[in-house]
């Protein structure tokens, strides 16, 4: 069993759970298990990029917390002592294995601009070019709750997709994907090899997370509903399990293989900046008339919209609405909402379309998350 495309660019996502101890805290001994796994796959050519969560966890003993904790504030105190410690304890096990660590801070607004998250794509091919290994964290201590990405599940996916990685690995405390939460059902089995991110998947992987982690499986399966839909597959499993990572990539790892239909959807930059990381501004809701089926083959014409949402600069996200107000796409619009409103149907007749189709992300509602 093989990947469809060569493997040579990798985000691996490690969770604060694989990174602590039984305490909370941040366990050295795991952190070294996994710099020697990234760096073996770096002798043998690979470009890794990392995901790391575990400030919170690194820092909160010394903030004086006895558990990891739970206000916002406390959080960020935490993560301001623990972001610095888990770098340094980073930089200096990649280094004596020859290899130099970077840290990149982001926050949501820093991608919900597309000219940050462009940028935010330069700066990490150049470090992957020149054999560094960038660290992703969100910047937590500069974060508030309305705008966090607030788990680096789906924050891995939507770097995966910037930096166009043929393969998303996201090791956690457990081995994979079961059909039911193995903490509350004994009988749960493992799914080795998922296509398609069904309801049954969502319902499987339920709500909740662990004592230090903090988006538990939904964000997970939420992080490969993004991955897949940039073109991308990917992996669930175990961290600590020995040569984790390469057998990952030979797919001879126990765990779930997120594996890409050769018809799924594969969005490119520009569409995967709308659909995961832009924030809408408004909403057009489509007249009983337009061809919702269309949407995306044919052009959208003001005439096609009965009613515009909220206030907007042409160039802005919006959602797309059809006449039940249920979202059928995102898209950059070429009118503001003062010249929509103003459009009168039986005199005007304006032809350039209300979203281009290259700036169109169509049917979210079917399965795609948004990360708006
Ligand atoms: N269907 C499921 N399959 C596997 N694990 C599940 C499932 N539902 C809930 N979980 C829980 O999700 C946890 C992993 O999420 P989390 O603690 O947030 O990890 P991390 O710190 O790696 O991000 C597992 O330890 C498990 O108890
Ligand atoms: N950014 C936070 C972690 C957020 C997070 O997603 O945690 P986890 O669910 O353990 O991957 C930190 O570094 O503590």
């Amino acid at each position: 069993m093989t990947y469809n495309k060569e493997i040579k660019r990798l985000v691996i996502k490690i969770g604060s759970s694989s990174l602590t101890s039984t305490h909370g805290e941040i366990s050295r001994k795991k952190l070294e298990r996994l710099v020697d796994d990234v760096a073996k796959l770096k002798d043998i050519g690979y470009e890794v990029l990392l995901v790391s969560s575990g400030a919170v966890a690194a820092g909160y003993r010394k903030l004086g917390c006895l558990n990891r904790p739970t206000s916002l504030p406390e959080k960020q105190a935490a993560a301001s002592i623990g972001q610095g410690l888990l770098m340094e304890a980073y930089s200096e096990l990649f280094l004596s294995n020859g290899y130099v660590a970077s840290q990149i801070l982001i926050t949501r607004e820093d991608f919900s601009d597309e000219n940050r998250y462009n940028n935010a794509r330069n700066t990490a091919n150049v470090l992957l070019e020149r054999g560094i290994v960038p660290i992703f964290n969100e910047n937590d201590t500069v974060t508030v709750n309305r705008l966090k990405f607030g788990d680096n599940d789906t924050l891995s996916a939507k770097v995966a997709g910037l930096i166009d990685a043929d393969l998303l690995i996201i090791l956690s405390d457990i081995d994979g994907l079961y059909d039911g939460d193995p903490r509350i059902n004994k009988d749960a089995t493992l799914l080795r090899k998922v296509e398609e991110i069904t309801p049954e998947i969502d319902a499987a992987a339920g709500e909740s997370a662990s004592s230090v982690g903090t988006g538990g499986m939904k964000s997970k399966i939420d992080a490969v509903k993004i991955a897949m839909a940039s073109g991308i597959p990917a992996f669930l499993g175990r961290a600590g399990t020995p040569n984790i990572l390469l057998k990952a990539i030979k797919k001879q790892a126990t765990g779930t293989y997120f594996q890409l239909k050769s018809n799924s959807v594969n969005l490119n930059h520009k569409k995967q900046w709308i659909a995961f990381n832009s924030g809408p501004e408004g909403e057009v809701v489509l007249s009983e008339t337009a061809d919702v089926s269309m949407l995306g083959e044919k052009q959208l014409l003001p005439s096609d919209i009965s009613q515009v949402i909220g206030e907007f600069k042409e160039g802005s996200v919006v959602k797309i609405l059809d006449y039940e107000r249920k979202r059928i796409g995102l898209g950059v619009v070429n009118y503001s909402s003062k010249q929509l409103k103003a459009y009168d149907t039986t005199e005007d007749k304006w032809e350039e379309e209300v979203v281009k189709n290259d700036n169109l992300v169509c049917h979210l509602e079917s399965s795609l998350p948004v990360g708006v």
